[in-house]
């Protein structure tokens, strides 16, 4: 348990911890390359280190003294694993390992922690099986956990429908080792941090728009080649400090190194529209993904807005976030097409809803997402956060803007992306 009073403001410059999505994904892409690969900034967190230990069990040889890790590739050449492997609180880690186990002639399980275990594999497994892999599990494989025996795949193409990027970076992880094109088609696109290092080791893929979407195409049979990849900030841990100093005028804070690749800086966006001062500066390219610095000023009361189903998969883990600035916006917000948030490490709709109620926020519960009449002010509150880091890390930011005492149940679940959360609040908290 945890709790939290009302700050003054909130001043300084922070690095928070790189990229969870691009440190799960430098692990696998080095781990099926040739070679070796040195790994820069790595996200040292329980989600991550759960997709380190899975291939250290394919028998990948790896290296991790601080956040550097060295990988020697296996070129897709792994050992049967002799355990169970555990993804614990990790989708990503669970649905991109399905991917590449697919490609192997072998037996493997993967299993998750009990919130692991209720959410759904179909979507990945459904794909995988049409490729001509061998994957079970319980109700029907939708659930964890789930066998596979891979072997020889064929390219599909596929219709991505809820634009998911666990879905699709798991087929592109299969597609190298499948015969002919793999073709994904998403409604909007969805993170791709896959392709972008996918083509940083040397595969050749081609993105165009279609009359459906999107559409990613690869070729089967290509080589990948271990290199050097650098892991930037991440933009979602770096999304509470600069919602915290939005949220307090005469707040200034610099974030240094944070990713802004397109399909993840929604949350940045949606708050520019909403009135909040934000600048990019020294915007960079480093490992085929865009970088910059994020100076933010808290200059007043921020005007709501709505956000569609268009604007959901750059912004989407951040939407408890949002719909707490939401909350104390001029004016009413609303966020619909965001059914996917029941289905992550907790029920997020029901979650934000019921915590930001118990606050005195007004907001109404969709079955895809929330409408928000802004309040002025927020009451402290005891916060049940269904062990969720997203929902810690969101109402621990309330926390210090609402009047009197917030209490955070089970604060320790903010280790699945930001071990050190607390400890970089207090530091920047403390310094004004
Ligand atoms: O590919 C990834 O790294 C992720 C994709 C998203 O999930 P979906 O693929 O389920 O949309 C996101 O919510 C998750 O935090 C990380
Ligand atoms: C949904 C998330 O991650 P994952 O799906 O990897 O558990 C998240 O980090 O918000």
């Amino acid at each position: 348990m945890l709790t939290l009073k009302k700050i003054k403001m909130v001043k300084g410059e922070i690095r928070v911890p790189s990229d969870k999505s691009i440190s799960h994904r430098a692990i696998l892409i080095s781990s099926i390359a040739e070679g070796k690969s040195v790994i820069r900034n790595w996200l040292v967190s329980e989600d991550t280190k759960a997709t380190f230990n899975a291939v250290l069990q394919l028998g990948v040889k790896a290296h991790m003294k601080g956040n550097e890790v060295i990988i020697e590739g296996r070129d897709y050449l792994f050992n049967e694993p002799s355990n169970i492997l555990d993804a614990k609180n990790s989708g990503t880690t669970a649905r991109l390992l399905m991917g590449v186990l697919s490609t192997q002639d072998f037996f493997s399980v993967i299993t998750g922690d009990e919130s692991l275990r209720n959410r759904p594999m179909l979507r990945v497994v459904e794909p995988l099986r049409q490729m001509g892999a061998w994957l079970d599990g319980r109700e029907k494989g939708n659930k964890l956990p789930v066998a596979i025996r891979g072997g020889k795949l064929k390219g599909i193409s596929f219709f991505n429908k809820r634009a998911s990027a666990q879905v699709k970076s798991a087929l592109l992880l299969a597609s190298l080792k499948a015969d002919g094109i793999t073709e994904i088609t998403e409604p909007y696109l969805s993170r791709d941090h896959t392709e972008r290092m996918l083509r940083l080791f040397g595969a050749e893929i081609t993105q165009l728009e279609g009359v459906d979407g999107h559409i990613v195409k690869i070729k089967g049979g290509q080589k990948l080649y271990g290199c050097e990849v650098y892991c930037p900030a991440d933009p979602s841990s770096s999304a509470f400090f600069v919602a915290l100093a939005v949220l307090i005028e005469g707040s200034e804070l610099i974030l240094k190194d944070v990713l802004v690749n397109p399909t993840r800086d929604g949350f940045f966006r949606k708050l520019k529209q909403m009135g909040a001062h934000i600048e990019y500066l020294n915007l960079r390219e480093i490992s085929g993904e865009p970088i910059a610095d994020i100076w933010v000023k808290g200059k007043g009361r921020l005007r709501g807005i709505n956000v569609g189903e268009e604007d959901i998969p750059s912004v989407i883990d951040e939407l408890p976030l949002l719909a707490l600035i939401m909350s104390l916006a001029e004016g009413t917000s609303s966020v619909r097409g965001a059914q996917e948030l029941r289905v992550k490490e907790s029920d997020r709709i029901k979650a934000v809803v019921e915590n930001l109620r118990s606050m005195g926020a007004k907001i109404e519960e969709y079955e895809d997402g929330f409408y928000i009449e802004g309040v002025e002010k927020l009451r402290g509150a005891y916060i049940r956060t269904y062990k969720d880091h997203r929902i810690a890390m969101t109402f621990s930011i309330a926390g210090l803007v609402a009047d009197g005492e917030t209490i955070i149940d089970n604060p320790e679940c903010v280790s699945v992306s930001y071990p050190d959360f607390f400890k970089d609040l207090e530091r920047l908290t403390h310094q004004t």
